[in-house]
């Protein structure tokens, strides 16, 4: 498990750490970490040219110490002030070190020729967009073509929730400080961030719970099936998805349920789905059923419940989904079945867990708010969605987030653009009900089915010869990719 915290939190534990250390310690820690990584990505130091971007704030401190160290390795290292102040101490060790300041005029030409640049407009006291003349320099060094390396955050990214709200700057590497931030973590944030290294500075011990977490295939793992194991145990999973209209929905939800490690997968739809379905897949165990509020009774025994799928939203889909919701089972909600529930959040009160799997268009209509501000601000709206429906949700997209009651956000860091393809969802829920009727919980089941499902798209795209570069891929090739997936954690 990787652990993030947010700025306010960081701030207290540096609060509490630097009262007990000599002053500057602690910048002194981060400007030799920086230093290091940056000495590191350079063929060599010495007559390496180095622009250091710094802000008037202690982020342009770190950057200009690490400037310093540089220069004393016999780099030719060159500062571009933003704002009118300057961290002076720094400022000054860096010229001691040979250094010089140039004008902002010349900043252009001084990045694009730059072999290294390094981002310190602004760390954790970023706040807002970047003004100017933060906001043009930002730009110019993600266009620069030497290796750009920010300071603790990229300057234009917001530390706790990774907004991007002007001008941020592109980094090949991210070197942060005592901890994660979530920025990095969460798109779009994220994607700044290049490769993230992080720098012991000696926080651990002062900072609180993470706010975010990523997990690690070892925290991923489903339990293996022991010898004693049979089908029940092993976990029923009920699929109710597809109607007349839409079938491939069924088709590959009971896929991704087939691969998820059920026992044994039940699914029920109306006669055209079954038969689709059955032909598909002959593991499954298929049951016509009739709209109405026995429909469920037809079905057999299950340990937990995926509905919504190509269910439609009508009448016949919303008794469907009330039905499964009475019941004392694990239940995940998809699609359609989401869509329903936006007008019916009553049908959410309820003991058994609850897990909801959106898009960003689907918890607007959830929350009734906007889709694009959900995009800017994933954790934010995880959150309130977990809060205000009292449930555990999945939130899908560039970045998979999922969020319990009380609990750390919990980012999913695998998957690939080209799972946001048609039908990707559908194996996604399939594959998470098979985890939850496995025993798992809520969100341990989200975890694992986002963790499973982003490896195997990436095994799908990667194909047999990953270093040549990702395909396309299809809803289907995931479901392919699958047992793969399953192995890699192991
Ligand atoms: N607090 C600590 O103990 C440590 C802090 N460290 C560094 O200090 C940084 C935090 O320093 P600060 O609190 O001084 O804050 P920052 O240096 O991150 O940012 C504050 C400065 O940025 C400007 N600014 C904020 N938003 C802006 C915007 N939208 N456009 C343009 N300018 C903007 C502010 O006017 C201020 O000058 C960390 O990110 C890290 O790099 C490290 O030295 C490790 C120890
Ligand atoms: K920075």
């Amino acid at each position: 498990m990787r652990y993030a915290h947010e700025v306010g939190n960081v701030r207290a534990a540096e609060g509490a750490l630097m009262a007990r250390l000599p002053e500057g310690t602690l910048m002194q820690r981060a400007a030799a970490g920086l230093a290091r990584v940056c000495a590191g990505l350079l063929d060599r130091v010495y007559g390496a040219d180095v622009v250091v971007l710094a802000g008037s704030g202690d982020n342009g401190g770190d950057a200009l110490y690490a400037g310093a160290r540089l220069a004393r390795r016999g780099a030719r290292v060159r500062v571009v002030a933003a704002g009118s102040r300057l961290h002076q101490a720094g400022l000054a060790d860096l010229r001691a070190a040979g250094g010089r300041l140039i004008e902002t005029a010349a900043a252009g030409e001084a990045v694009a020729e730059a072999d290294l640049v390094i981002d310190g407009l602004t760390g954790i006291g970023g706040a807002g967009a970047l003004r100017e003349p933060h906001a043009t320099l930002a730009r110019a060094a993600s266009e620069a073509s030497g290796t750009v390396v920010a300071c603790d955050v990229p300057s234009g990214v917001d530390a706790s929730s990774g907004r991007v709200e002007g001008a941020a700057v592109r980094a090949d590497v991210t070197v942060t400080f005592g901890t994660l931030k979530p920025g990095l973590l969460v798109d779009p944030g994220a994607s700044y961030c290049g490769v993230v290294e992080l720098v012991d500075i000696g926080l651990g011990p002062y900072l609180n719970d993470p706010d975010v977490v990523s997990p690690a295939a070892e925290d991923v793992r489903p339990p293996l099936p022991g010898a004693e194991s049979d089908k029940y145990r092993r976990g029923v999973v009920g699929i109710l998805a597809g109607g007349d209209e839409f079938t491939g929905a069924a088709v590959l939800a009971t896929g991704g349920a087939v691969h998820g490690g059920a026992g044994m997968v039940r699914f029920a739809s109306v006669p055209h789905a079954v038969e689709l379905v059955r032909h598909r897949w002959p593991e499954a165990v298929t049951t016509v059923i009739e709209p109405g509020a026995k429909a469920l009774d037809a079905i057999g025994r299950v340990q937990a419940w995926v509905v919504g799928p190509g269910l439609g939203t009508g009448d016949d889909a919303e008794e469907l989904i009330s039905a499964v919701l009475s019941t004392d089972l694990p239940v995940l909600v998809d699609a359609d079945g989401l869509t329903v529930l936006s007008r019916r959040r009553d049908l959410l009160t309820r003991d058994a867990p609850t897990l909801l799997t959106p898009h960003a268009g689907e918890l607007a209509r959830l929350l009734d708010a906007d889709r694009t501000a959900i995009e800017a601000r994933r954790l934010e709206y995880v959150r309130r969605a977990a809060a205000e429906l009292d449930a555990t949700v999945l939130l899908k997209g560039s970045t998979t987030v999922i969020a319990e009651p009380d609990r750390p956000v919990r980012v999913n860091p695998t998957g690939t653009p080209w799972l946001a393809t048609a039908g990707t969802g559908d194996v996604l829920s399939g594959l998470t009900g098979a985890l939850l009727a496995g025993g798992m919980s809520a969100l341990d089941a989200a975890c694992a089915g986002a963790y499973l499902h982003g490896l195997a798209a990436r095994l799908a795209a990667g194909g047999p010869h990953p270093e040549a570069g990702e395909s396309p891929i299809s809803a289907y090739d995931v479901i392919t990719a699958l047992p793969d997936a399953f192995r890699t954690l192991r």
